[in-house]
């Protein structure tokens, strides 16, 4: 593919995402791969560099564009001898005069206000730069230290004891410690909020939204022998763990729950659990680095309508831990409203709960909890707090 055909696939895809990001369908990543599907004539290099037109239109722009060409000519303000491709032969038509050019930036304009105020604008640019590959190495089976020998080029990761630091673009699902089970994927900041919870060896753990079991998985390790259930809305998610319990010799139990039926269907859990973990869904703020696209998805409605069910789950969790035991409620956003501000709202409306320290070295305080950046620890944005049901 020339370069101006490159680009002009890369405007159709983004007019994919575009439609996709409104009606929350496919992730970009999934319409880039679409799209080459029926294309068997380009070749490796060329879907790598239209991938990397399309990824770098999307953090060019903050807000849903109204159109592929709109945030390519964004991009071109950035790159200008991408305007030299317009009009040439599989290129895109030629430019015309006053042509709609979307608007660059971080962070949509409605959203500003809705960050904690921990998020200054010199730490945006950091929301959308590239993550690196953390691997969270299965302690219950191996040291940190013998795995790191096993990666070329691995660091320790800072801020988790658990963590190994990669290049972002390393391979390892073929590797033989990933295919052993000694070590999963798992951004810093999602081990930080496994360690948030310091399971204990014979405690009854609940991992409430436990998705594809990412952070049950971390608890298994740091705890074998505490009794770990994983829930989760989301059949497909909640399939994922099986499999990956099973690389990793982790013994969980797996529970599909029904909305609105979740307290019946965990009625046997009722005051019992020594932790619920609450990974609530949530705006995706903090994850932006790994899902620009996140920003062109989010509107005011599914803002509030994600802050109503985080709501609601708190309420339920509240319902499962025994009396001394622990609430840990994490999101992976920076926006108040779903961190610092639904915390405060629990702790309002429910007087026999405190907040309690969350032991890990990182982040900053943020209201009731703490707050993890991309820009301060370089770790996805999360905030995580701990409380304790004193009676
Ligand atoms: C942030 S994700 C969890 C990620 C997961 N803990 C991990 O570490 O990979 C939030 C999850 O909440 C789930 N969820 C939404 N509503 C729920 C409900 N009513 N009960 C249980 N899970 C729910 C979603 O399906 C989604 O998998």
């Amino acid at each position: 593919m020339t370069p101006a055909a490159r680009l002009q696939a890369a405007i159709e895809i983004l007019d994919e995402v575009i439609v996709s990001a409104r009606d929350d369908g496919a992730p970009a990543d999934t319409i880039v791969t679409r799209y080459f599907k029926t294309r068997r004539y380009a070749g490796s290099k060329d879907r790598r560099a239209v991938r990397e037109l399309v990824f770098r239109a999307i953090r060019a722009v903050a807000q849903r564009p109204s159109s592929g060409r709109a945030a390519v000519l964004a991009l071109a303000e950035d790159d200008p001898s991408l305007n030299d491709l317009f009009g040439e032969p599989r290129g895109p038509e030629p430019l015309v005069d006053g042509e709609e050019v979307s608007e660059r930036g971080v962070v949509p304009e409605w959203l500003g206000a809705e960050l904690s105020p921990l998020v200054e604008p010199d730490e945006w640019r950091a929301m959308l730069e590239r993550a690196p590959l953390d691997l969270r190495v299965n302690i219950a089976r191996a040291s940190r230290e013998d795995v790191l020998g096993e990666f070329e080029g691995a660091e320790p990761t800072p801020l988790s004891p658990w963590g190994i630091r990669l290049a972002a673009d390393t391979r390892i699902d073929e590797h033989a410690a990933f295919a052993r089970g000694l070590v999963e994927v798992q951004d810093e900041g999602s081990q930080l909020i496994a360690l948030a919870c310091d399971a204990k060896g014979g405690e009854r753990i609940l991992d409430l939204c436990a998705g594809a079991g990412g952070k049950s998985l971390a608890l298994a390790a740091a705890a074998p022998s505490a009794a770990i259930l994983a829930t989760d809305s989301n059949r497909a998610r909640l399939s994922k763990l099986g499999p990956r319990a099973e690389r990793a010799q982790a013994a969980i139990e797996v529970r599909l729950l029904n909305p609105p039926n979740e307290l019946q269907e965990l009625s046997d859990w009722r005051g019992q659990a020594d932790v619920v973990l609450v990974d609530a869904p949530c705006s995706g703020s903090g994850t932006w680095r790994r899902n620009p696209e996140g920003r062109w998805r989010l509107t005011p409605e599914r803002l509030d309508r994600v802050v109503g069910v985080q709501k609601r789950l708190l309420e339920m969790a509240a319902e499962m831990v025994k009396p001394g035991g622990r609430l840990v409620y994490a999101v992976c956003s920076l926006l108040s409203r779903e961190g610092a501000g639904q915390i405060q709202g629990f702790l309002d409306g429910h007087s026999s709960w405190i907040v309690e320290e969350t032991p890990i070295a990182a982040g900053r305080l943020d209201g009731a909890g703490r707050l993890l950046t991309p820009g301060h620890d370089a770790t996805d944005g999360f905030f995580v707090a701990r409380l304790v049901r004193f009676c």
